[in-house]
């Protein structure tokens, strides 16, 4: 039996401290790294952002839709990517955000979460718009396959705001009901903006993960994402992507600062200094 991902999450973020780095290969991006805008170009920038930050990043975050660009050659690099993220011992949160009725949900999972799929990742965001429930499968794969989840709360974007706050109790209820009994921390996770003006939901009773992007270039600071999850501060992943991704010259650098500010002020120790 394999360590759950709640465990492994726990270890990852004491050795390497509490940062998750996005690896966004965005046109614009590929373009300010001298890179065409191709598949080879998403390799050449997804190979360094590996051998770069994946040594300090307790998690990194692929994010699917700039490889889907590409078709099956993009997914060919996603896969190329996840696989050197494993051997370079660093967590995968592959971000899909994937959300369906249950028979189509066991596929996704199938792919992203069976250990055996060349998509698996050790964990995914998934949406729960089709109702908590739909997300219940994805769930149970995921524990099977010592894998989480982190379904979308609160999400950073500005405009989620009006129909998000409507659900979020009931998506972080379904996501502590989950969670229940697992140590160090359960293995379904939340994403909740580190943008978000306030934190209007409890988060006291969720023994999860709370993945919170928007750090940089949305605005956020590591001292928003401390202020925001003071309660739950020994959980919460800031997690960045444009803002140390910008110049690779500086992505160690800036990966760095994002982690060691995050660190200061969340009061995390990190085990591993660079
Ligand atoms: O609520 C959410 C959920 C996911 N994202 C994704 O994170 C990165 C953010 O990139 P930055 O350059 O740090 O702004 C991106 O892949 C989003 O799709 C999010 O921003 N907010």
């Amino acid at each position: 039996m394999n360590e759950s991902f709640g465990t492994r999450l726990r270890a990852r973020l004491d050795e390497c401290g509490p940062l998750c780095v996005g690896i966004d290969p965005s046109p614009a991006l590929l373009h300010a790294w001298g890179l065409d805008d191709s598949p080879a170009g998403l390799e050449r920038f997804s190979r360094t952002v590996v051998e770069t930050v994946g040594d300090v990043a307790a998690l990194v975050k692929p994010q699917s839709a700039f490889y889907e660009r590409w078709g099956s050659r993009g997914i060919a690099v996603l896969e190329r990517t996840i696989a050197d993220l494993r051997e370079a011992g660093t967590l995968v949160i592959l971000d899909v955000k994937r959300g369906d009725i249950d028979s189509t949900m066991a596929a996704y999972a199938e792919a992203y979460l069976d250990r055996g799929s060349p998509l698996a990742a050790d964990a995914v965001t998934l949406s729960p718009y089709l109702g908590f429930g739909s997300l219940e499968g994805a769930i149970q794969s995921a524990m099977a396959n010592d894998a989480g989840v982190f379904v979308l709360a609160r999400t950073s974007n500005p405009e989620a705001a009006p129909l998000q706050r409507l659900v979020a109790d009931q998506v972080l209820a379904g996501v502590a009901a989950a969670n229940a009994g697992h140590e160090p921390l359960g293995p379904i996770g939340v994403v909740m903006g580190a943008t978000l003006p306030e934190l209007e939901h409890s988060l006291d009773d969720l023994n999860g993960p709370i993945l919170a992007p928007g750090l940089g270039a949305q605005g956020a600071s590591p001292a928003d994402v401390a202020r925001l999850f003071a309660s739950v501060r020994h959980a919460v992943v800031p997690s960045v992507s444009r803002a140390v991704l910008a110049d690779p010259k500086r992505l160690r650098s800036h990966t760095l600062y994002f982690r060691d500010e995050c660190a200061a002020h969340l009061d995390a120790k990190i085990a591993t200094q660079a």
